[in-house]
Order: C-alpha cells, then structure tokens, then sequence
C-alpha cells in the first residue's frame, strides 16, 4: 500500500473516551493504516509507555504510526514519523536531524494557511491543514478555514494534504474533492460509541468518493 493510500483515513487517538490503546485498536481492526498518538496531558514517561505499546499495535497491523509533538518519544519507540504545528519544534530543525540521523522518519507539519503551506512543504513529507470546520477537540484551534481555504492550499502545494478539524461522516466527501490526499478525524472515531463500526463507515465513505462518476447510459 503507498503512502497516500494510508494516510487516506488518518485518526489521530485521544485517551479521553476509550484510552489510546482500544480506540487505536478499534480503528487498527477497521482497517485504519495511519495512527497518531496525540496526548497532550500525561507526563513524558506515561506517553512513553503508550506510545511503546501502540508501536507494537500498529506493526501488527501494518500501520504507520506517527507521534505528535515529541520528537523525543517518537525516535525512542522507533515510530514511522513525527508530526509538529507551528508551535513545536521548528520543522526545520527536525528535518535536518531526520536527515542526518533518522533516514526516512516521516515528517508531518500543520499550515492553515498559502504562506505557512509553502514554508512548511520545504521540509515536510505531508501537510496537517485545518480546521476546516469548527472543531471542540482542540482547544487552541484556529479559525476555521473552511473548504476553500483547503483547496486553495491543495492546489499550490506538492506535498500530500491531510485535512483536519470537525471531519465526520457527513462532510468527508466533500471534504475529499477539494483535492486533499487524506483525511485526519479525532472525535469521529475516538468519541463514537463504537469506533470499529465509525472507522469502518469513514472508510466506505472514503472509498466510494475515489470511483468516479458513471454516466447513466440512456
Ligand atoms: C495530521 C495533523 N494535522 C494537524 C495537527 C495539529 O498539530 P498542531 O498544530 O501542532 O496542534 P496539536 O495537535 O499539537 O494540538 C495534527 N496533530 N495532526
Ligand atoms: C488536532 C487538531 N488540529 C487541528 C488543526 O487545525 O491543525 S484541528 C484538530 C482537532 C481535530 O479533531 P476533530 O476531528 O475531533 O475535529
Ligand atoms: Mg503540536
């Protein structure tokens, strides 16, 4: 499977409803292909802890698993990337040190907008952008970009877009045909009282927006 296949369906784990570990599992069983551990009130040995763990997880199901944040945690389980926003670790620093020393670790950064897309695309291997729509999951959350705010970064940028913030099964379509290469969910999956079936439906709906439309023969 490429790369843009798996980042297709992007969840990212919040603990809060049914802990990192089931709710990653549940999307994992789904046929969800990329993971993000993203805990951002545990102390560094606890995310450690997880992030081991989900490490195991997402090799058994032949998952990326990407950490969010901490570049720290995500080279000592040995995930496949690290994603960062415009208020972490710079992108740059962390792409020169990807380079010298952590060969083909995956890079994601966030851009909400043209100029913080094409800054970050110098350094990234995917662009994080949003929110699209209004979101409570985040709680410093910037305004909402809206679907033409996406595809005006969609259509000048290089990298692969993964479109983020208050993504659910009603817009996903949508969502998709301003020209991302994937969607990232949170309270979609992790906050559904049954994520296995949420991710499942996420990724049909997915699937049906990839085949084309059929003229009706008359
Ligand atoms: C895929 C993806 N896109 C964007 C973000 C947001 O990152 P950031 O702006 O650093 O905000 P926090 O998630 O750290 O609160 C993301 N995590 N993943
Ligand atoms: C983690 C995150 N980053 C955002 C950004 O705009 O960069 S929006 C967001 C929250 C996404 O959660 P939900 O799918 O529940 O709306
Ligand atoms: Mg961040």
């Amino acid at each position: 499977m490429s790369f843009a296949e798996k980042i297709r369906l992007y969840f990212i784990t919040d603990g809060r409803s049914h802990g990192h570990e089931r709710v990653a599992e549940m999307a994992l069983k789904a046929g969800v292909k990329t993971i993000q551990l993203r805990e951002k009130r545990l102390p560094a040995r606890e995310i450690y802890g997880i992030a081991k763990r989900l490490r195991r997880l997402t090799y058994d199901y032949e998952a990326l698993f990407i950490v969010n944040d901490r570049f720290d945690i995500a080279i000592s389980v040995e995930a496949d990337g690290i994603h960062v926003g415009q208020e972490d670790l710079p992108a740059k620093a962390i792409r020169s040190l990807i380079d010298e020393k952590f060969p083909g670790m995956i890079l994601g950064v966030s851009a909400r907008d043209l100029s913080e897309a094409l800054e970050a695309e110098k350094y990234a291997d995917y662009l994080g952008v949003g929110p699209v729509f209004p979101t409570s999951t985040k709680e410093d959350a910037r305004e909402v970009i809206g679907i033409d705010g996406l595809k005006k970064v969609c259509s000048a940028v290089k990298v692969p877009v993964v479109a983020i913030g208050g993504i659910n099964h009603s817009n996903v379509s949508e969502v998709l045909k301003a020209g991302c290469t994937g969607v990232a969910v949170i309270s979609a999956i992790a906050f559904s009282e049954n994520p296995e079936k949420s991710a499942e439906e996420l990724l049909n709906l997915i699937e049906n927006s990839n085949k084309p439309h059929k003229p009706v023969n008359r």
